[in-house]
């Protein structure tokens, strides 16, 4: 893994109305990561993907992404900043008037002027890079699973072939092989494309299996930063909580084992 940051973010100050969300967030990522934001309900996990992504300008602070300063820059270097990630929504959120190929495509249509048969030829390399048949291009929504619309939703995320991948919440509302099917294909997807991926996270499996660092957020800031082991080590409540749950502890002492066995 590179030293090379890809986005780092300092004294974030997120405020709506009178609330304060974010008070003084501090995080850096680097190249080739597979980084998670974890915290409480409400804690601000995905207004903070939203500021990295520049759907939302946080109040205060500083944001760099692929080298540029995000809140201080021309609409054109916005623009090309837009076609090098892709964002996995919550939920998929795929348009359920449209075709799967038609979803995916959305963004080949907006920024590209290639043909309809480019398009088309994209949109099932792409397919079939998340595991899909081709013959899913002409479903529509309604008909897909809950793992297939996750699957679209990062066909559609990998369409401009990105550098970099936001994916808030992806393995939420999968059963524990449909999620574990995801995890993989976003680990074999990393390694293939050299991507960076910033991923918002509840799942316990999903942190132990593909995460390289990550983020805790509680008390408005981030309380931890770093690999598992050292996120383990801190003695923050909210961590305490979240690891010392029944899955958690029958990992942890897997991890312990492995580790005593010089695996
Ligand atoms: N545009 C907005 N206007 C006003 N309040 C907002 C807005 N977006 C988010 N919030 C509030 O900010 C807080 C943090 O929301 P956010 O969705 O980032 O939390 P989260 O950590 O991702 O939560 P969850 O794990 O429940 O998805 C919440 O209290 C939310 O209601």
């Amino acid at each position: 893994m590179s030293q090379k940051p890809i986005i780092s973010m300092r004294h974030i100050v997120t405020r709506f109305g009178d609330t304060v969300i974010h008070d003084n967030v501090n995080l850096t990522i680097y190249e080739g990561e597979i980084y998670a934001i974890l915290g409480g309900s409400g804690s601000g996990k995905t207004t903070l993907l939203r500021e990295m992504n520049m759907l939302l300008r946080p109040s205060a602070g500083e944001i760099d992404v692929l080298g540029h300063n995000i809140l201080h820059i021309s609409p054109q270097t916005a623009q090309w900043l837009r076609s090098q990630w892709g964002v996995l929504f919550q939920f998929g959120a795929l348009f359920t008037s449209l075709s799967v190929a038609e979803n995916i495509a959305i963004s080949l249509n907006e920024y590209t002027k290639l043909s309809k048969k480019i398009v088309q030829k994209i949109v099932q390399s792409k397919l079939e890079m998340v595991g899909l048949e081709a013959k899913v291009a002409d479903l529509y929504p309604s008909e897909l699973s809950g793992g297939m619309v996750k699957r679209v939703g990062l066909a559609r995320a990998l369409v401009m072939d990105p550098q970099l991948l936001f994916l808030d919440e992806p393995t939420s509302g999968l059963d524990p092989i449909s999620a574990e099917a995801f995890d993989n294909l976003i680990t074999q997807l990393r390694s293939l494309l050299k991507l960076t991926i910033v991923i918002v996270t509840h799942d316990i499996d999903s942190i132990f299996n593909i995460v390289d660092r990550m983020a805790v957020l509680g008390d408005k800031k981030v309380v931890a930063e770093g690999t598992l082991p050292q996120i383990l080590n801190n003695n923050h409540p909210f961590i305490q909580h979240f690891f010392g749950g029944n899955r958690a502890k029958v990992r942890i002492e897997a991890m312990m084992e492995h580790k005593k066995d010089g695996k």
